[in-house]
């Protein structure tokens, strides 16, 4: 079994661990989006804020290698965010949220990643989500103004929805594939790109049509 170093400690695991967050306002979709990754599902209904912060492992097999994705589901509302900001540190990669039908949510995406470069690692594998992308007819934000922003950024992009699954498993496969691309690169091997990546499989047949 080919091994690779995720977590910069020096352990190595049977299946390589990676340390993933989710973070973003409250209520943009975090632990829905979750859900629907573990489980393939989503559970319509109010809504129930995270307290606190909790993880769910996830094994996802990039180029036959088995990637556990360690991921915490952290709490949007402010008054948490002295716990997320100490899981920054470890973090291998953090998905950071937004929903489409919410401007402050999006507005608030700049002040997110001053925080993620204030307690992340340099090296940290972050990808932007403008979420509840099922949710055309009230959408707030335009698909360009979320790919304009991540370019600002340098950060991959796309929209989801954490209702009909939409682009939900290439979010995170992309990530697994970005952390085991750092640590195992054959020298005949090409650079692994993740935004090419992203947009191949965006314009594979059958995929991300958001109704
Ligand atoms: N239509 C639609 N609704 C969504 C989607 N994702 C989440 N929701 C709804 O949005 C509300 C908030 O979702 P959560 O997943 O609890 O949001 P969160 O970001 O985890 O919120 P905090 O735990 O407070 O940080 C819930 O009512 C969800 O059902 C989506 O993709 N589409």
């Amino acid at each position: 079994m080919i091994r690779f170093r995720c977590f910069p400690s020096g352990f190595y695991f049977d299946i390589t661990s990676c340390f993933t967050i989710l973070v973003g306002d409250s209520g943009v979709g975090k632990t829905s989006l979750l859900v629907q990754f573990d489980q393939g599902k989503f559970i319509p209904g109010s809504f129930s804020a995270t307290v606190g912060i909790g993880f769910t492992n996830k094994v996802v097999t990039v180029d036959d290698i088995k990637v556990k994705l360690q991921i915490w589901d952290t709490a949007g509302q402010e008054r948490f965010r002295s716990v997320t900001h100490a899981y920054y540190r470890d973090a291998h990669a953090l998905l950071l949220l937004y929903d489409i039908t919410s401007k402050s949510s999006f507005d608030n995406i700049r002040a997110w990643l001053t925080e993620i470069h204030e307690y992340a690692q340099t090296n940290v594998v972050i990808m932007l989500l403008g979420n509840k992308a099922d949710l055309s007819s009230e959408r707030a934000i335009r698909r360009d103004e979320g790919e304009r922003l991540a370019r600002e950024y340098s950060v991959p992009f796309m929209e989801t929805s954490a209702k009909t699954g939409v682009n939900v498993e290439l979010a995170f496969t992309a990530v697994a594939k970005e952390l085991k691309h750092r640590a195992i690169q054959h020298p005949n091997e090409p650079k692994f790109q993740i935004h090419e990546y992203i947009e191949a499989q965006k314009e594979r047949p059958g995929c991300c049509s958001y109704f």
